[in-house]
């Protein structure tokens, strides 16, 4: 009950907020066009009573005000659904806003990494229809409580036994209730083989992969599973789904009951001579609308829970990701002169366990190139993820110049970071967007993206576009061209150099679709920006990468093994060492012979 109240409150503010004068005016409206029906019950009494009197005037006048209240009933609702039908439409747009802003809203990504939250994200991004649904339910219901408490009066004159009625029509509330309970219950327990599901589809159904499905043959299997996860979704919805009518069921009889027993309280009084036949009239008209009173507010209640369980998983997410980062007390310098320090830094993904780094100490001196290698799962790209400060560390601490990382304002020194990730994205975008995404700033400036596109030896990639730079890109358009993995990354990487002055430059495994001679110009050309950039801003640039005739260039290699920075310095003296890191690169050096 809280949770609904809290959930309608919430809404009410939001639509008030968004445009008072329509949540005004759809507020008065609704009720007015509520308030008619009841109203409309009495003057059809009356005019019944008129009637058996013959007095035709009276008759008439109560005909008319009857004729005036039926309009009323009907042609309110579709004036206020007008105002409100623009407020739901609204409110839809600002939960999904308000989503978009808790999922990025954050200084850490680790709302998006862990799989006990993935329900609930699945469950929220289709929430924000309930969302419009329940306001709409909200104003309804404000209308139909004043309704239900007019009608309740009426009847009460005629008879208190009536008031029966009303609370007749409890029962179906609460069954209601119960069943959009059991209903939400088993949405989220089939949250995660839904979400299975759709995935394994999308999987099934995606052009990327579907050379390699063809070749392992997996398509067949893939669709067995889904059917699999499917069913055992839809068994218990289903089974959830015949609870719910069931209790819905229950809930209707015991209302039917006390409204054939209240008729015929009337009917009686009426044959004993103690009620008019306008009465009858007035009663059955009245018990009518209490049972229509009855069925809107059940369906009003599943509307309004729904979004109530909406806005709780919202709020539930919002605590979750914890208020936006604060501003922090310093800002990042303007330029690095000492370098990035890890002191004694341990980290242990949040829901597990075992530190994915332990006690690692690493300077990384300002104006540094700096290539980080290991094996697969050493810990690399979660160190690439505390420096870019989606994650804490759990002990130890980042220090930029001497200062702490976490003392640092988020968006501020995320604005001094050029990355590259390893899954980078395809942004379905004109390739100018694509690669000017990388600096806001400069989004639409040609000069820049060109320039950046030159830094990633990728302008080759757009002079072959039919439209240059205004090509759209992505198959999901009619008119977009398709570009192939290394094409891709290659604009991704023009985007990770579009910022000028970054202190930080991270590319993990930036280069993994390319060739290697595509790979050896790009590190080239990267050197001399990077150098450029480091001499003005003292910028590091920090890349994993495995491929070591790449790696042997960097002023500083750190060599990572199962969380542990085991080997640090430069080619020669690593080689020298004779260690893991020698012994990587004989490997590597034997293998492409
Ligand atoms: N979000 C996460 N939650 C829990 N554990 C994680 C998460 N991300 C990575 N790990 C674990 O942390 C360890 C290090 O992963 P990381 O991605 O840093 O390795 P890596 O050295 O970059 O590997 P690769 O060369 O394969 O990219 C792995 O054991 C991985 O399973």
């Amino acid at each position: 009950m809280k949770v609904l109240l809290t959930g309608a409150g919430a809404m009410l503010a939001t639509a008030w907020r968004l445009n008072p004068r329509k949540t005004a005016l759809a507020v008065l409206l609704m009720t007015a066009g509520a308030v008619a029906a009841p109203l409309l019950a009495t003057a059809l009494g009356w005019m019944t009573r008129e009637v058996v009197a013959g007095a035709t005037g009276r008759a008439v006048l109560a005909g008319l005000t009857a004729a005036v209240l039926a309009v009323m009933v009907l042609a309110f609702a579709h004036f206020a659904h007008l105002a409100h039908y623009e407020l739901a439409e609204l409110a839809e747009l600002d939960f999904d806003e308000r989503v978009i802003e808790v999922s990025n809203g954050s200084a850490g990504i680790e709302h998006h990494e862990r799989a006990e939250h993935a329900d609930t994200w699945t469950v929220l991004r289709q929430e924000g229809r309930q969302y419009r649904a329940g306001l709409e339910a909200l104003l309804n219901g404000l209308g139909l409580l004043l309704a239900v408490v007019l009608t309740a009066v009426l009847l009460a004159r005629q008879n208190p036994w009536l008031l029966v009625l009303p609370v007749a029509a409890l029962p179906p509330l609460l069954a209601g209730r119960a069943a959009e309970r059991v209903l939400d219950r088993a949405r989220t327990t089939t949250a995660e083989p839904t979400r299975t599901a759709l995935n394994l589809f999308h999987l099934a159904t995606s052009a990327r992969v579907a050379g390699e499905l063809r070749v392992s043959g997996l398509g067949d299997e893939l669709r067995a599973r889904h059917d699999v996860l499917w069913r055992a979704a839809t068994r218990g919805l289903w089974r959830a789904h015949l609870t719910a009518t069931a209790l819905r069921a229950v809930g209707q009889v015991v209302f039917a009951l006390a409204y054939i027993a209240g008729v015929l309280l009337v009917v009686r009084d009426a044959i004993a001579g103690r009620r008019g036949v306008g009465d009858v009239v007035l009663v059955i008209v009245l018990a009518a609308q209490v049972n229509q009173q009855v069925a809107t507010a059940v369906t009003l209640l599943q509307d309004l829970q729904r979004m109530a369980g909406a806005y709780r998983r919202l709020t539930e997410v919002t605590d979750l990701v914890g208020a936006r980062p604060d501003p922090g007390r310093r800002s990042p310098p303007d330029r690095l002169h000492d370098g990035i320090t890890l002191a004694g830094v341990t980290f242990t993904y949040p829901g597990t366990d075992v530190p994915v780094l332990r006690e690692t100490d690493l300077r990384l001196p300002a104006g540094a190139t700096v290539a980080v290698v290991g094996e697969n799962g050493a810990g690399k790209s979660t160190l690439v993820k505390l420096l870019c400060g989606f994650y804490r560390p759990t002990g130890g601490r980042i220090l930029v110049d001497g200062v702490d990382l976490h003392d640092l304002p988020v968006d501020g020194w995320r604005a001094r970071i050029a990355a590259g990730f390893q899954d980078f994205v395809r942004y379905e975008f004109p390739a100018q967007q694509v690669v000017g995404v990388g600096d806001l700033t400069r989004i639409s400036s040609e000069p820049a993206v060109r320039a950046a596109l030159d830094r990633a030896d990728a302008t080759g990639v757009v002079d072959h576009l039919p439209d240059g730079l205004r090509t759209h890109l992505g198959k999901t358009y009619a008119d977009g061209a398709e570009l192939s993995g290394g094409q891709w990354q290659k604009l991704a990487l023009g985007r990770a150099v579009m910022r000028e002055s970054p202190l930080l430059v991270v590319l993990d495994e930036p280069t993994s679709a390319l060739d290697p001679e595509a790979e050896h110009v790009l590190f080239q050309r990267h050197a001399e920006h990077a150098r450029r950039v480091a001499a003005r801003t003292g910028a590091i640039t920090v890349f994993v990468s495995h491929r070591f005739s790449t790696v042997r260039t960097a002023d500083l290699i750190v060599v990572v093994r199962d969380g542990r920075v085991v080997e640090t310095g430069d080619h020669a003296a690593l080689m020298a060492g004779a260690g893991l890191y020698a012994e990587l690169f004989a490997l590597q050096a034997k293998a492409y012979g």
